[in-house]
């Protein structure tokens, strides 16, 4: 690590955009937030606290928040994208010349239809020639604006983006792994996100721990599997930004996602689920996207498809769990599909 701290935006005032620059800042990086809400952002600075997104976490007072975003991208070196995947292109669209030059990590977990897109391609479409990383991992927002400890990944293949993130985000109680599946990385953040919704789910039909265990195994198998066949290393999915987030999206009541599945699992609509979420659950999108592209591609996906069934098609999980319980005996591990493509394989070839 070097002493070096780099000027800082983050975009996007929500949970997890308040998270990383509150983190940034008291890593003593200077740090702008830019939100586009004055008054949004006029509490902030009164109250010293995001009460919408991020209740009882104290800011660093070395924080600049901002809806001026000219002015904060001006002298920033890096910029972490914290938006929705729904309004990404559309941010990118309005501040694309501002963002020319600059390091751009996004931190979004969605995929954009049509064009099954990660947001750091976007980033790509949007801004060309823009040097582009993405941050994933087991990192809810809340757990590490309180300073629980957690790693997460940085990808991208320029080796000196991601040790500029490295230096300015790792910290006590972050440590970031760097890593060149930029799209594995993306891919595993967002595919997660359907698995939490179905754990969810289940938890709330008062499953037992063993199919809870099932659940987040196969979901594991399941994933690594489209990830694989879409070109991303498997090794990626034993890894934080893999299996680290499935754990933790499908284990935790702070999930987002999860809860959503908790509250249709409980009998809410997903109308109703995602209004009192008021915060995003990017699984709900993704799970239409990955039902299509899995179904385009042909990968085996029954989770996804089940799913699916269950909150799309009105089909009832009880005749979807008889399916996929009774579906043909299979192998446990895919070692031949996930050993021939990693590159430790290959290289021994
Ligand atoms: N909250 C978490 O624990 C984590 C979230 N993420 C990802 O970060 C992304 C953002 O999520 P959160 O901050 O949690 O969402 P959030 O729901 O807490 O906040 C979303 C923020 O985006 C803003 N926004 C929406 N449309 C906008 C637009 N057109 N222009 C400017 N700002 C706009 C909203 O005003 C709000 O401040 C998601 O893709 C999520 O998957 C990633 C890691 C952890
Ligand atoms: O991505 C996350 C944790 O790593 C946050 O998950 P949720 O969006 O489900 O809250």
């Amino acid at each position: 690590m070097t002493d070096l701290k780099v000027p800082v935006t983050v975009l996007g005032g929500g949970s997890f955009g308040t998270t990383l620059a509150n983190l940034l800042a008291t890593n003593g990086v200077p740090t702008m937030l830019w939100l586009r809400n004055e008054e949004q952002a006029a509490d902030m600075r009164r109250l010293g606290e995001n009460s919408r997104y991020l209740p009882g976490i104290e800011l660093d007072s070395r924080l600049t928040i901002t809806t001026d975003v000219a002015a904060a991208l001006k002298s920033a070196e890096l910029v972490f994208l914290a938006i929705p995947s729904s309004a990404f292109r559309s941010v990118l669209q309005q501040i694309g010349p501002g963002l020319a030059g600059k390091g751009l990590i996004s931190t979004t977990k969605g995929i954009e239809q049509p064009g099954f897109l990660m947001m750091s391609q976007i980033i790509e479409q949007e801004v060309p020639g823009a040097r582009v990383a993405v941050l994933s991992g087991p990192n809810l927002a809340r757990e590490i604006a309180a300073g629980a400890l957690t790693a997460t990944v940085v990808a991208s293949d320029d080796n000196v983006l991601n040790t500029q993130v490295q230096d300015v985000l790792g910290c006590q109680s972050l440590r970031v792994y760097a890593s060149q599946d930029r799209y594995g990385v993306e891919l595993g953040g967002a595919l997660k996100n359907v698995y939490a919704i179905m754990s969810g789910m289940a938890a709330a039909m008062g499953v037992g721990e063993n199919t809870k265990s099932m659940l987040i195994t196969r979901a594991l198998a399941e994933m690594t599997r489209f990830a694989v066949h879409m070109g991303a290393n498997p090794m990626t999915f034993l890894g934080l930004a893999g299996v680290g987030d499935l754990i933790v999206t499908c284990t935790s009541p702070m999930s987002r996602n999860y809860q959503v599945g908790h509250a249709l699992g409980k009998g809410q609509t997903l109308e109703e689920s995602i209004a009192r979420l008021g915060q995003v659950a990017e699984g709900v999108n993704t799970l239409k996207v990955l039902r299509q592209k899995s179904e385009e591609e042909g990968i085996y996906m029954p989770l996804v498809a089940g799913l699916h069934a269950i909150i799309f098609e009105q089909q009832p999980s009880a005749d979807v769990i008889g399916r996929l319980m009774s579906a043909e005996q299979k192998h446990d591990v895919e070692f031949s599909a996930f050993m021939a493509r990693t590159p430790l394989n290959k290289e021994q070839k």
